[in-house]
């Protein structure tokens, strides 16, 4: 075991909210230290892939605000670190029309005044001709949105972070967290004490609460990330600007199913549902319900004529649910120096560098820059438990 070192902030947990949090801490000249529990890159977590789609379109206002600036820090570390993690495809979102989820999108976009196409059924098949529009949707382009380079958008962070004099410890599990005006971590590795802790730990992030006697109502559930081969290659690839896409609901569903198009994999178009299984993030991929994947084969079949109806590659993914889907952005309800980012619900990759500057704040005791209600451990009332 090494000895006792300290540090103003330990981040728990280098997954993208952690990493982008010790980011901003350093940034603030903060003496900070960011543990992994595995050797990084690791894909056992939430942000690994190459890909995640962003964008301004939300249902709520409040994400559509906090995007205008993730925007401009994700251009601001392309240029700091000197890659490419963005590219503009648009997202095209698809829905009944004027009710549910796609008339929110629409009045979030109309109100926030985001640059946005609707489609008419005519000026869809023109422009979108490989997609089938079903009976009654909608159809808009919010025209700001793409695709973000995930795996080199988590490497560019942390390798800033380390430019900037930040420890990383991978290979480095936390095993204990003890509270107080000081904090003391326990990792299999050694011990630290710091005058904050920020808890980004995604899908354990109630293993590691444990530690501090709360709990939040959080679900963990394994996404299959599935990729279809075009039958004509070329037909939905990101070089033909063919966009992001997103289906409130639809015959097979009421839950969302998304897609990028082709570009990681030569051929392979990215459609996934916007909901899993349940799981326990250490014996993931133990989980190996598909009803999922055969909601998305009747779906392709319908509506993506130029696709073979049959996953040509899964990988795996962890989604950490809260009951509304929204964030938690808080401090510990008990220990004003420890912070919990978490139940990132699947969404939550796009705003990386706002999460990062909010927890950071967090953990200096500063004003946020947004205001957190949304994202409050209050609102769950009941559902939090003391696990003493
Ligand atoms: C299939 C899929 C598609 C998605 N699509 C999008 C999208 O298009 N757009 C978007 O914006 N978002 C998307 N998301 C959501 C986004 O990827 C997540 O919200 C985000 O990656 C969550 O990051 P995190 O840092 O909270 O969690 P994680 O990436 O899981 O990081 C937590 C880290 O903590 C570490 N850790 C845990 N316990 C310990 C411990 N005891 N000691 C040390 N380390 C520990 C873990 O190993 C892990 O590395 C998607 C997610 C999935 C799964
Ligand atoms: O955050 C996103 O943009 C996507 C949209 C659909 C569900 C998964 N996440």
């Amino acid at each position: 075991m090494s000895t006792q070192q300290d540090y103003d902030c330990v981040v728990i947990g280098a997954g993208v909210q952690g990493s982008c949090t010790a980011y901003q801490l350093v940034k603030q000249n903060k003496k900070t230290l960011l543990l992994e529990q595995f050797i990084l890159p690791h894909t056992r977590g939430s942000s690994h892939g190459q890909t995640r789609i962003i964008r301004k379109a939300y249902e709520q206002d409040f994400y559509t605000r906090m995007m205008e600036e993730c925007y401009r820090q994700w251009t601001q570390l392309e240029k700091d670190a000197g890659v490419q993690l963005f590219r503009q495809t648009g997202l095209l979102v698809m829905g009944p029309e004027n009710h549910g989820d796609y008339q929110l999108f629409k009045d979030t976009l109309q109100k926030n005044k985001v640059p946005t196409v609707i489609l008419t059924r005519d000026n869809f098949k023109q422009h979108i001709p490989n997609v089938i529009l079903a009976e009654g949707d909608g159809a808009l382009v919010d025209v700001t949105a793409g695709v973000l380079f995930a795996d080199r958008a988590l490497k560019a962070v942390q390798g800033q972070f380390q430019k900037l004099g930040g420890v990383i410890r991978d290979n480095e599990r936390v095993m204990e967290i003890k509270p107080g005006s000081v904090v003391k971590v326990t990792t299999s590795k050694g011990v630290y004490r710091a005058r904050s802790v920020v808890i980004t730990a995604g899908p354990w992030t109630n293993r590691l609460l444990a530690h501090t006697g709360f709990q939040l109502p959080l679900e963990v559930v394994k996404i299959n990330v599935c990729y279809w081969r075009e039958k004509t290659p070329g037909t939905y690839d990101v070089k033909q600007r063919f966009p992001c896409f997103l289906l409130t609901e639809g015959a097979e569903t009421k839950e969302h199913i998304y897609g990028l198009p082709s570009n990681e994999y030569p051929g392979l178009v990215k459609i996934c549902y916007h909901m899993g299984a349940k799981t326990d993030p250490d014996y993931r991929d133990l989980q190996t319900d598909k009803s999922d994947i055969d909601i998305l084969k009747r779906y392709v079949a319908r509506c993506m004529p130029g696709l073979i109806p049959e996953p040509a590659v899964v990988e795996s993914c962890m989604y950490t649910l809260t009951p509304d889907r929204h964030f938690v952005l808080d401090y510990h309800p008990n220990y004003s120096n420890i912070i919990i980012g978490a139940g990132f619900s699947g969404h939550g990759f796009k705003f990386g560098p706002v999460i990062g500057k909010l927890l950071c704040e967090l953990s200096l005791g500063e004003v946020p820059s947004f205001d957190l209600s949304p994202f409050r451990i209050g609102r769950f009332q009941s559902k939090t438990k003391s696990a003493l």
